[in-house]
């Protein structure tokens, strides 16, 4: 049997996946990760008016043309507080930082460059140049500059930007929903007593927090049991919720109680492709459903976690108007490597950084996808291609990045 390779699978995940155009209006605090559904222009100019950038003395330059200028203290113009009279010759303001400048003013120098005399009159130490620490008015923005555009995310510095814009609110794409469905007749939720044969339901977390780690809204449907009725009944919820994809997890493989695939067909879905060339996630499983894209991901908690950092965060990405995140990284491996079989392996392992800057890995030993806990120490997987011969400790490797290295 002849297996997709991730790279196909991937593209074929994508080719079907068109940003959401659905849109909202969302208040500025809410705002951070969303991304814009139109240009946004300043209500206003900002400066709104010429201000001292530094604290001083606001003066006519042709006064201080010359160190040693020697001038009169009339008034001082404070942020929020502005002088209201003019500077004319032998004069000067006391300024503060985001203080209007006066008028007659061209200049501040700062009060680090003049000395205070005993009749309260200031002297120049230095010349600065002609119109020195003035922010002048709309050197920022002016009002109706399109100053965001469209298609933008939504970080620190363009958030600060929309505010000082004046807006309080901004017109965002919508969230992608995304449904998680857990099956498993041994699955319970954390915090119970297991009977016998019991286990916890523990990766509607990981997968959860994917989706959430790429602005996706989460309706987590909960545990259905290896059962038919049940499962159809859970994707119905998540197609009565008008969800963009359904994640189901579990029972993706060929046993006696893995029903899912058969059910999602029952229920309408066309299978796009099951199982592809990759180690742990092999069952992956990819449809159609009227229109909501699913995924099946495989039951063992690391193939659930890899399958949804490798297709579920590129295809909620997409939804979400956001660039693919680049996670491959370069680094040397820390041990040998036995050669590849024909699965492109992500091999768990932690990674350190070198004094110079540069990344080793460190393979853990033990590689079992059911074991999380190794998934949770590990800042990266190795990336081996499919056939890749053995590699030595110290050779250059391929890392899909999790976290930064301790
Ligand atoms: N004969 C074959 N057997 C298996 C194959 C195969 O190709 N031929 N593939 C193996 C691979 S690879 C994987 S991965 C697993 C995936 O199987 P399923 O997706 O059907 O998963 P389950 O059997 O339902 O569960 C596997 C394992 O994970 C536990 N599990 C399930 N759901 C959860 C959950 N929400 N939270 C935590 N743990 C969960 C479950 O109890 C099982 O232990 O199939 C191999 N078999
Ligand atoms: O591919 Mo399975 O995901 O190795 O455990």
């Amino acid at each position: 049997m002849s297996l997709l390779s991730v790279e196909e699978a991937l593209q074929r995940i994508l080719a079907r996946a068109n940003p959401l155009r659905r849109t909202e209006r969302v208040a500025l605090h809410e705002c951070l990760g969303r991304v814009l559904a139109e240009n946004v222009a300043a209500k206003l100019t900002h400066p709104p008016f010429d201000n001292s950038a530094m604290d001083g003395y606001a003066v006519r330059h042709e006064d201080i043309a010359e160190v040693g200028a020697e001038l009169s203290v009339i008034g001082q113009s404070a942020a929020g507080r502005r002088f209201r009279g003019d500077v004319k010759g032998g004069e000067a303001v006391r300024i503060f930082t985001g203080a209007p400048v006066p008028a007659g003013a061209d200049t501040v120098i700062i009060q680090e460059d003049t000395e205070k005399l005993p009749d309260g009159r200031i002297r120049t130490l230095f010349a600065p140049a002609k119109g020195r620490h003035i922010r002048l008015a709309g050197q920022d923005f002016l009002a109706g500059d399109v100053a965001l555009s469209a298609g933008s995310a939504l970080d620190a510095g363009r958030l600060t930007l929309a505010a000082g814009m004046n807006h309080r609110d901004l017109p965002v794409f919508a969230r992608p929903k995304i449904a998680i469905i857990a099956t498993g007749d041994e699955l319970l939720p954390p915090g119970s007593s297991l009977g016998p044969d019991q286990i916890i339901a523990s990766n509607s977390f990981g997968i959860a927090a994917v989706a959430r780690d790429n602005e996706a809204d989460v309706l987590d449907l909960g545990i259905v049991g290896d059962d038919r009725t049940a499962i159809a009944g859970a994707v119905a919820k998540a197609q009565a919720a008008q969800v963009d994809v359904l994640v189901t997890l579990g029972g993706a493989s060929v046993g006696d109680h893995d029903l899912v695939q058969s059910t999602l067909l029952g229920c309408g879905m066309t299978l796009d492709f099951w199982r592809i060339a990759m180690r742990p996630g092999k069952p992956l499983m990819v449809g159609d459903l009227d229109g909501v894209t699913v995924l099946g991901l495989p039951g063992n908690p690391v193939s659930s976690l890899v399958c949804a950092l490798l297709f579920l965060e590129p295809l909620t990405r997409k939804l979400a108007h956001l660039p693919p995140r680049s996670r491959l990284v370069d680094a040397r491996l820390a041990a040998t490597l036995p050669a590849n079989d024909r699965r492109q392996d992500y091999i768990r392992a932690r990674l350190t950084l070198e004094a110079d800057g540069s990344l080793v890995a460190h393979p853990f030993p033990r590689q079992d996808s059911s074991m999380v806990s190794i998934f949770a120490q590990s800042d990266g997987l190795i990336v081996r291609r499919p056939g890749a011969p053995e590699a030595a400790s110290g050779e250059a490797c391929s890392v899909f990045r999790l976290r930064d290295p301790a």
